[in-house]
């Protein structure tokens, strides 16, 4: 759990970024404490993978502050980027694991890469990882082998083989069976918790995410609608918090595309005028 005085590992402030004329993150401030699991929330092309994408530095910000651990990933040099990144974790929505390596050897890769490591050094911080995800006795075993809930388990190994001070997930139960979901979201606060990390997670199960999450920011037309803990934002007044927490097909965000005909003009049964759906 984390703690106040801990102070914020993640500071955002007046964040804007744009994909061409769209502007997908349009004054975007989010603070994420030490030790903390942050869920962010909202509806798909919202900007979500764009924001991690910021706080990882592989997007660089049209305005506005990304400070990680008091640094801005923008303005570090190639190699204080690769050391930034190297105390990231990142286990995103494509990040498959390599077919032709082993169990074993697909959580090592990260630290083969980026360290020389005796070899029985190296086996040992291995073996604890997966020991942590339940997967020890299948460190051998080849990713066809895997189910897909395990496939998760061992890229989420692999993600933290090296101790980050930050993991990132994005979408990290897509596509898994309600058990897997279960399983990886209990690792997520279990690895979090253990290793003194901070973590954001991704995700559009809420349930899921709010059960394991400490704060959660909701993200609607490039800014954060709502805020706070997974209990205020289930009480959020807002509508749009409301709406995408809720389902609902309809509201602030509306079911129709504008069409400037009515339904009924389309139809032939009169003029209403106006942009109607
Ligand atoms: N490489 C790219 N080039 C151009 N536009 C992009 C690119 N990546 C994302 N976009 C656009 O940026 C916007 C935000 O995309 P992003 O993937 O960050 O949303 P998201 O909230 O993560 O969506 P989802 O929940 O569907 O994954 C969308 O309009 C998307 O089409």
């Amino acid at each position: 759990m984390w703690s106040v005085a801990a102070g914020d590992l993640i500071e955002i402030e007046q964040l804007r970024f744009s994909r061409g004329s769209h502007r997908v993150l349009d004054g975007i401030d989010l603070r994420v404490p030490r030790g903390a699991v942050a869920a962010i929330l909202g509806a798909s092309g919202g900007g979500k993978t764009t924001l991690l994408n910021l706080i990882a530095g592989t997007l660089r910000p049209d305005a506005g502050r990304v400070r990680v651990q008091g640094q801005e990933p923008s303005k570090l040099d190639r190699a204080g980027l690769f050391a930034l990144r190297r105390s990231m974790g990142m286990l995103f929505q494509h990040s498959a694991l390599f077919t032709d390596l082993s169990v074993f050897e697909n959580v090592a890769f990260p630290l083969r890469r980026h360290f020389r490591l005796p070899e029985s050094l190296l086996r040992k911080l291995v073996l604890m990882k997966l020991e942590a995800v339940g997967l020890r006795g299948a460190a051998e075993l080849g990713p066809g082998e895997l189910s897909g809930g395990m496939g998760r388990r061992v890229a989420l190994a692999r993600a933290v083989v090296m101790d980050p001070i930050l993991i990132l997930y994005d979408e990290p139960f897509t596509g898994l069976d309600p058990i897997s979901v279960g399983i990886i979201a209990t690792l997520i606060r279990r690895l979090n918790d253990a290793l003194g990390a901070t973590s954001i997670v991704v995700s559009h199960d809420i349930d899921e995410t709010f059960a394991i999450a400490d704060l959660g920011f909701i993200l609607g037309g490039g800014k954060i609608i709502a805020h706070g803990t997974p209990a205020e934002l289930r009480a959020s007044d807002s509508p749009l918090a409301q709406q995408f927490l809720s389902g609902r097909p309809d509201g602030p965000v509306p079911f129709h595309y504008p069409s400037n005909q009515s339904f009924l003009e389309v139809m032939g049964l009169g003029k209403l005028g106006g942009v109607r759906p």
